[in-house]
């Protein structure tokens, strides 16, 4: 990386000139860190590729929750800034006419003026939002499978629209996300053709951090919190059922490669944002066991999980694609960054909205058993939704 120094720079000076500017970029927030990071490609499209996190270049990765071929999008690290940095790391793979004029461009932008043309590069239209008469029609269906046992757990979602203010500002939302969500991974994306995407998710997909630690969890079973912390919280057979599931599934994974030198800490009641979740969580130290190739391996092994697809994934996967009726395009699809800072964090994109140029799309899904009331499970996607919306206003 080549570097260049900026007086007076800010995150959030970058972020308004990488909107502005309608070049594929990304902006995030760690759980439990205050770092917030941007990427920007100076490419026009972002790259697609294979999840091959070894052989892939330092940035920002967003997977759709299905695709034909496979294929992820990537956002190089063309430019990265952390509000860590004085300066704005340069991918050496440009010229220095190119770093100048990028450079001039910073410089001259006022992030003072009210952002606008962001809106000129949002997508143009989407399917329209779920009608809560199809929702529940379609939970219902799902019961009445799983009742005949054709299957044991489908994850089925939904959209909704949501207005936004003339003023209103993506650098503002992403601000309101990370204080208050400390916990959470707040994101904003944008990929031509995909969209404008922000969110504040709870999940993550896998992990392997600098020591060569991995990581991945099992998150499932949902209630509103109601003031309640964590320990109080009690929960009824469907949830722990529910949750087990996907901690099976998990441990299916390892099974399939071999993998036993697993730690499994859990399940624990873990809160998110209003809500309160059940989590296992997995860990293996891939130096220990040599696998430093782990977190590709088991990402294509785990994608999508039975926290956001269902069991069996063949039938679960074909059942949603038959009656949602809408793309879900990368939402429950996983996001994050990739090499950067030697690690890779790679997140379940939940909790999460695509903007449009005078409205957002929300999204949220529930795990649906044979044992699931379609009306109750319309609510637990209301309040999932109100993880974004209640930052909307
Ligand atoms: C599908 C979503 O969330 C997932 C489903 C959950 C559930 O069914 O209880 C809980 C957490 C997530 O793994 C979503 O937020 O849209």
């Amino acid at each position: 990386m080549d570097h260049i120094e900026l007086e007076s720079l800010s995150f959030e000076h970058l972020l308004a000139v990488a909107l502005e500017s309608g070049q594929p970029f990304a902006a995030w927030k760690m759980p439990q860190e205050n770092t917030q990071s941007i990427v920007v490609s100076l490419q026009k499209d972002a790259l697609k590729v294979s999840a091959d996190l070894e052989d892939l270049p330092n940035g920002f990765l967003a997977h759709p929750f299905q695709t034909k071929d496979n294929q992820a999008y990537l956002i190089p690290a063309d430019i990265y800034y952390t509000t860590e940095m004085d300066h704005i790391d340069f991918s050496n793979s440009y010229d220095l006419n190119i770093k100048e004029r990028v450079e001039k461009e910073i410089h001259n932008f006022d992030p003072k003026k009210s952002l606008k043309r962001w809106k000129g590069n949002m997508l143009k239209e989407h399917f329209p939002p779920t009608s809560k008469e199809h929702f529940t029609s379609i939970v219902g269906e799902s019961v009445r499978a799983m009742q005949n046992e054709e299957f044991t757990k489908v994850v089925l979602s939904r959209t909704k629209e949501a207005s936004i203010k003339d003023d209103f500002s993506p650098i503002d939302l992403f601000q309101r996300l990370s204080s208050a969500y400390p916990t959470a991974f707040v994101s904003i994306c944008y990929i031509p053709h995909v969209g404008l995407w922000m969110g504040a998710s709870p999940e993550t997909l896998i992990s392997v951090d600098e020591n060569g630690v991995f990581k991945t969890v099992a998150l499932a079973g949902t209630q509103a919190s109601d003031g309640l912390s964590p320990k109080e919280a009690s929960w009824k057979s469907k949830e722990i059922e529910e949750q087990a599931l996907v901690s099976r599934y998990i441990i299916n994974c390892f099974k399939k490669i071999r993998l036993r030198e697993f730690e499994e800490i859990g399940p624990r009641t873990v809160a998110a944002a209003h809500l309160l979740h059940l989590c296992t969580e997995f860990k293996v130290d891939t130096k220990a066991t040599n696998f430093p190739q782990l977190g590709t391996v088991m990402l294509e092994l785990l994608h999508p999980t039975s926290a956001v697809c269902g069991m069996p994934k063949e039938i679960a996967t074909d059942f949603i694609l038959q009656n949602e009726q809408y793309n879900r395009s990368i939402y429950s699809g996983y996001i994050g960054p990739i090499g950067l800072e030697n690690r890779h964090h790679l997140f379940v994109n939940l909790r999460c909205l695509q903007l449009f140029n005078d409205h957002a799309l929300l999204y949220a899904g529930a795990g649906i058993t044979a044992d699931s009331d379609p009306e109750k499970e319309w609510k637990e996607t209301e309040i999932k939704m109100d993880t974004m919306l209640k930052h909307l206003k």
